[in-house]
């Protein structure tokens, strides 16, 4: 009996009648891409997947509900989109979310679906208000490296633009990171809602409070979630072909670089690491990076200390020596990602903007006890290589 044989079915609660549109090249399976879609309480989830799944376009989309139920609710609903009409469908998952569901099952049942009702071409998956994206996350990313039919394209977090402050500031017992933090720090995407409650100079103001905590997320500013449909499709946050993308995200990073916060009581950071310096094989970064991830503790911290959180890690990586093709049309950068504790470094993609004869690397670190003095100080301990730090 394989490990899948006692996934839970779903049960339709009403048939998708028409053929999928998924275009799929001949041979090639397409993958099909997961966006999680988070945010605190009444930030306006519901309010932007509505919104999406009316509007007028020809995709079809999955919408899947991932709320904490009581023990009874297991039932998840699942929305498809197709031709502007909505269909429900039941996820049905033995825990009551995907979150506490264990990965394999969690992907599985999704796949089960479109194994029944066809492929969808994109799913969105809502995050109950209280919920850390981070397992969900890691569940999604590292099945796309099992073979998977889905893949992580991105987190898409939606921030109350009245209230996320005391959210962020709410101090709560036991937890080092609350959920509002957390989903700030981890998303590709912010959408500030809410923007009627709050007049310019404060949207201004907590664009800056926002970036300084994540400052290599993209942010829009909304009223009823309105949002291109394209802000949270396609997105490619851990596609390593996206290495030029991700090298203007840490260009972001100089410009917030000598902003602070207001209001704002936390220790959630986004610190970059730069160094010209070519690496002569990849070993010593990684034991940085184990770490940093792992053990989150780092030379020079005393176990008093609170530990280093790491909740969202990327990286544009020269190619150290040994991984240096001769051929210099041929020279990809390597990409760093990482969310939690899980990373992953691969061959990146020579996009048109990465110029191969520029030796520079930089790895981004968003979480919570990142001091620079600190983090400097053992980067250079475990690598010893000159290196700036913002
Ligand atoms: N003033 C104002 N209210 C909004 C806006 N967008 C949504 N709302 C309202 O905010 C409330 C919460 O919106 P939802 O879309 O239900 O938020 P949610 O994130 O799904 O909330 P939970 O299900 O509690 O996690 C609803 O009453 C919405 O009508 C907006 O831009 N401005």
């Amino acid at each position: 009996m394989s490990d899948f044989d006692d996934i839970p079915d779903l049960v339709p609660a009403t048939e998708i009648t028409q053929e999928t549109p998924v275009v799929e090249e001949e041979g090639v399976q397409r993958k099909i891409p997961v966006t999680i879609v988070t945010g605190f309480l009444g930030s306006g989830k519901t309010t932007l997947l509505n919104y999406i799944l009316t509007e007028k376009h020809d995709k079809k989309i999955a919408v899947i509900l991932n709320e904490f139920g009581d023990s009874s609710d297991i039932e998840k609903s699942l929305s498809v989109n197709q031709d502007g009409s909505l269909y429900e469908e039941w996820l049905e998952l033995r825990n009551g979310c995907l979150c506490c569901s264990t990965k394999d099952v969690g992907v599985k049942a999704i796949e089960n679906l479109m194994e029944k009702k066809g492929k969808f071409d994109y799913i969105l998956l809502e995050t109950s208000g209280l919920a850390d994206p981070g397992p969900i996350a890691s569940m999604f990313w590292l099945d796309d490296g099992l073979g998977s039919e889905i893949y992580l394209d991105g987190i898409v977090t939606l921030v109350d633009a009245k209230n996320i402050r005391d959210h962020m500031n709410e101090k709560k017992e036991d937890v080092m990171i609350n959920e509002a933090l957390k989903q700030v720090a981890i998303a590709d995407r912010i959408v500030i809602n809410k923007k009627d409650l709050l007049t310019e100079q404060e949207l201004d103001q907590l664009k800056e409070d926002l970036a300084s905590i994540n400052s290599v997320a993209d942010m829009i500013v909304t009223e009823r979630s309105k949002i291109p449909l394209d802000y949270v499709l396609d997105i490619n946050a851990y596609d390593v072909k996206n290495a030029d993308a991700l090298v203007k995200q840490t260009e972001k990073i100089q410009e917030h670089g000598s902003q602070h916060a207001h209001q704002i009581s936390h220790e959630v950071q986004t610190v970059c690491i730069q160094f010209d310096q070519q690496l002569d094989t990849i070993v010593s970064l990684e034991e940085w990076i184990q770490e940093l991830l792992w053990e989150k503790r780092i030379a020079g911290t005393s176990q008093d200390e609170e530990p280093v959180t790491v909740l969202r890690l990327k990286g544009i990586l020269y190619p150290p020596k040994d991984k240096l093709s001769e051929d210099v049309s041929n020279r990809k950068r390597m990409v760093i990602q990482g969310v939690q504790d899980l990373y992953d470094i691969q061959e990146g993609f020579a996009g048109d903007d990465i110029n191969a004869d520029d030796t520079s690397s930089k790895i981004v670190l968003i979480g919570k006890n990142l001091q620079k003095e600190k983090i400097s100080a053992s980067f250079n301990t475990v690598l010893g290589i000159q290196h700036t730090i913002l």
